[in-house]
């Protein structure tokens, strides 16, 4: 079976094996791109299995985070390139969201270890680093076999976003850690949001708390289940499918009494891109463009500035609907 919604298990579930091992039949292939186009048209969310990423790294990647997140303080803040220092897109390293966020969380950013920037990655605890850039290694495979996936789901010539989006030094990697909630009603981790990259791959720990706005306007859990791995859609394919594809929303629930680990992947389009609706999802269908076009660098900074310098209202922070038509 290439598809399943398994036991109580709220999200679409896609085995992605037929893709992965030679010899399975086309049929497997064709219903497994179906299920992810049905997922990408309603919420932009799904789990996959038999991924190919190996279970063991997931579950050492994870625990060597909650062992770095643990660390004083003063060894997490060195983590982190000197200010003008680093030639990456965004500023690498440890941080830790501003205490006036609503936003209850800390976190790595890293980049590709092929960018050989200083002090993004950090050195303790013994062997974080190598599971890290093993993650990178995985995911960035993982993205460009399910982009595959998505120029089929979208109807693209072959190979279009392979070669619109070829260019691997955007993606990024964040070990997050999200506090305990506090009380009954400050429970928030991150607020319900939209990634602004192409795909987004969740690996998560037993805690919980991962929410997906479904259809109808509830709230759908992405509970963890052990080997899966979480994926969204992001801005960039909502832009370029001219809204037919969602970004997903989703945001981060915090537990009583846990902290809650994840790692998040996010294939990512290079800066110097210029972004718009795809002519097969506006002009050649006379659909009128939902988006003006942008360079996606202006876009990724004024995203990061919604962090770095958070709006008083939530509902003034930057999002894709900035660039709507
Ligand atoms: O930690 C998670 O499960 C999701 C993180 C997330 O949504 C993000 O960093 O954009
Ligand atoms: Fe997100």
């Amino acid at each position: 079976m290439a598809t399943s919604s398994s036991n109580g298990d709220a999200l679409p579930v896609v085995d992605l094996s037929p893709f992965l091992f030679a010899g399975d039949d086309d049929g497997a292939r064709d219903s497994a791109t179906a299920a992810v186009r049905e997922a990408c048209v309603s919420t932009g969310f799904f789990r996959v299995v038999n991924h190919g990423v190996p279970r063991e790294l997931m579950a050492r990647a994870l625990e060597l985070s909650a062992a770095f997140f643990a660390l004083p303080d003063e060894e997490k803040a060195k983590v982190r390139p000197a200010e003008g220092s680093s030639s990456s897109p965004l500023p690498a390293g440890y941080a830790r969201q501003p205490a006036h966020s609503a936003d209850k969380n800390e976190y790595l950013l890293l980049f590709n270890p092929k960018l050989g920037l200083d002090l993004q990655y950090p050195a303790e605890p013994a062997g974080f680093r190598d599971a890290l850039e093993e993650c990178y290694a995985n995911l960035t495979g993982l993205g460009l076999l399910i982009q595959d996936v998505l120029n089929e789901c979208m109807g693209l010539p072959p190979g279009f976003l392979a070669e619109y989006n070829a260019d691997r030094n955007f993606d990024f990697l964040t070990p997050l850690r999200y506090f305990p909630a506090t009380s009954a009603e400050e429970t928030n981790g991150i607020s319900a949001h939209e990634d602004g990259n192409l795909i987004t791959f969740v690996l998560q720990d037993g805690v919980g708390g991962l929410e997906v706005l479904g259809g109808g306007g509830g709230w759908i859990p992405a509970d963890p289940v052990e080997g899966s791995i979480i994926v969204n859609i992001g801005d960039v394919v909502q832009v370029l499918s001219n809204n037919k594809f969602k970004s997903a929303t989703h945001r981060v629930v915090r537990k009583p009494a846990a902290h809650r680990h994840s790692l998040a992947f996010f294939f990512n389009l290079h800066g110097d891109k210029w972004i718009e609706p795809l002519p097969e999802f506006a002009g050649n269908v006379g659909e009128p463009p939902r988006y003006r076009g942008f360079k996606y660098d202006e876009y990724l900074q004024l995203r990061m500035r919604n962090k770095t310098h958070p709006p008083s209202r939530p509902e003034d922070a930057v999002d894709i609907a900035h660039y709507a038509i």
